[in-house]
């Protein structure tokens, strides 16, 4: 990039937040070195609502990516960046369709399941109601993503090669194995999952395998 010299791009994120997980695996999958600046979403009520934090992300939320001089919040603007950016091992198919495909899928899972069991929904829907909650609305959004992958999953979500849909795909699955949710309706989804959870990429970039992940839950 010109004379600027390249700062290593550093990524807010939290190792059990779906959301940094997604970022992560797509920075993995395109051989982006980067830094992790490991952001709290529990300590003291949340690090992410600290005066400083919330100057690099309103949102108070992970993840947040410094990269090229910017400063870039919600995790799949992000992605498409470093797809704009870094077109080295693609992340979206050439052909159109696919690409709507894949877009689909990101958006069932990034706006209409994984918001709805965010850290900041269960802590307001209460702790004797949270459980029942996140499994209700990850299985109605799992119900719409198997069928739409009925139509467009090869090896992988859309077609044989990796997408941004699989990014999305493997840390809501971890999220719907936390809430106890019964995975034995969806075969193409546990199929994709058995098939990317040996994958380097996607390993580098799980929570046990995180910096801030607790010792107790490190693998
Ligand atoms: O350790 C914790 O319990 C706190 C937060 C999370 O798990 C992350 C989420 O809010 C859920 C998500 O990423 O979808």
């Amino acid at each position: 990039m010109g004379d600027t010299i390249e700062e290593k791009p550093v990524l807010y994120s939290y190792w059990r937040s779906s959301c940094s997980w997604r970022v992560r695996i797509a920075l993995n999958l395109k051989e982006i070195p980067y830094d992790i600046k490991a952001v709290s979403l529990i300590k003291g009520g949340g690090e992410q609502h600290c005066n400083e934090y919330r100057e690099v992300n309103p949102m108070e939320q992970v993840p947040s990516l410094i990269i090229d001089g910017h400063t870039l919040v919600e995790s799949l603007s992000i992605m498409h960046y470093l797809e704009e950016t870094r077109p080295q091992r693609p992340l979206m198919p050439e052909d159109c369709y696919k690409r709507a495909k894949v877009r689909e899928i990101c958006e069932v899972i990034s706006s209409g399941i994984q918001p709805l069991q965010n850290l900041i929904v269960l802590i307001y829907v209460g702790e004797d109601k949270k459980k029942e909650w996140a499994q209700h609305w990850i299985m109605r959004g799992f119900r719409a993503v198997e069928k739409l992958l009925s139509a467009c999953a090869g090896k992988y979500c859309v077609g044989d090669e990796i997408t941004l849909a699989d990014c999305c795909l493997v840390p809501q699955v971890f999220n719907a194995r936390r809430f106890h949710v019964d995975l034995r309706p969806f075969p193409i989804i546990l199929r994709i999952d058995r098939e990317l959870e040996n994958h380097p990429a996607f390993r580098a970039a799980h929570p046990s395998s995180q910096p801030d992940c607790p010792p107790e839950a490190a693998k």
